[in-house]
């Protein structure tokens, strides 16, 4: 069975036209797909839709199944059972994702009281192999310490540690290293493969930068407008792109010339040369 399977997804807000239409997306056990696209196609509306995050004012249609569970309906108080359990998102900026007024430790043991054990004395033991996993070889230290007191490096491994403290099986990652520097990206990067890899975790993985998807996913879908125009094995389609956007995309060069962060380009923007 699929962990995820996405069927005709639509977004709209208020009276205007959908943000996303028509989005069909399917990702089994241990699969990572990546969602590239311009700035605005829908890719954070989309994940946000599969988390329960969106807005009151957004008019969600379609299927989102996870397993064999609907998503799309689901009251607040049954998404909030799901989130940080069977599904968790590692955001691109940790600082916003972690509570500055408390200490790491305190933040990665919440989702696993929450969800697994209550017990203080057992969340902690939890929390320090967690930490641990995600490569601290001082987890007592980081685990008292406060965000402001970490490296950026740092505060998004023990985000990364809040994600998967309780072994979820789908992981919507937004942008999970664009804040950081290449070298550090890289890290994360691989710290998240092996996560991902050790608990068989599904990832729908947005990126702006190809390269990086190349490197942790084995699918990619290309979102345009509200709409995916493309999608396959990483390999197929950035070597034989079948739509001219995603040519454009991975044309000439265009993989090397793009800086990690960097936003992909419009099709307007393609149209005129520009990377
Ligand atoms: N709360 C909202 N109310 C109205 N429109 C919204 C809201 N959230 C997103 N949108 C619109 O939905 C469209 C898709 O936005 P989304 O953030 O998903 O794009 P994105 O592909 O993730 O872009 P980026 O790469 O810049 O993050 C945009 O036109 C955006 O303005």
């Amino acid at each position: 069975m699929s962990t995820l399977s996405i069927e005709g997804l639509r977004v709209s807000f208020g009276r205007r036209a959908p943000v996303v239409e028509g989005i069909d997306l399917r990702l089994n056990p241990g699969e990572r797909l990546g969602l590239v696209g311009e700035s605005g196609s829908g890719k954070t509306v989309t994940s946000l839709a599969v988390m329960g995050l969106l807005p009151e004012t957004a008019r969600v249609t379609g299927s989102i199944l996870l397993g064999e569970d609907e998503l799309v309906g689901r009251s607040d108080a049954s998404m909030s059972r799901l989130r940080g359990d069977r599904l968790s998102m590692i955001f691109q900026e940790p600082m916003t994702a972690l509570d500055p007024t408390m200490t790491a430790g305190r933040q990665v043991a919440e989702a696993f009281r929450l969800h697994r054990d209550p017990n203080a004395g057992r969340a902690r033991t939890a929390v320090l192999d967690m930490l641990a996993e995600v490569g601290f070889t001082d987890p007592e230290r980081v685990a008292d310490s406060y965000p402001h007191q970490l490296s950026g490096g740092q505060r998004q491994r023990v985000v990364t540690a809040m994600a998967l403290i309780n072994r979820p099986s789908l992981v919507l990652c937004d942008e999970p290293t664009t804040a950081l520097d290449v070298t550090v990206q890289a890290r994360v990067l691989a710290l998240l493969d092996r996560m991902l890899a050790a608990t068989n975790a599904s990832c729908l993985f947005i990126s702006h930068d190809l390269a990086v998807v190349s490197q942790v996913c084995s699918r990619v879908a290309v979102m345009l407008r509200g709409r995916i125009v493309e999608e396959g094995p990483v390999d197929q389609v950035f070597s034989q792109p079948q739509h001219p956007y995603t040519a454009g995309l991975v044309g000439a060069g265009r993989l090397d010339v793009l800086e990690p962060g960097t936003p992909l380009p419009t099709v307007d923007d393609l149209a005129k040369g520009r990377p």
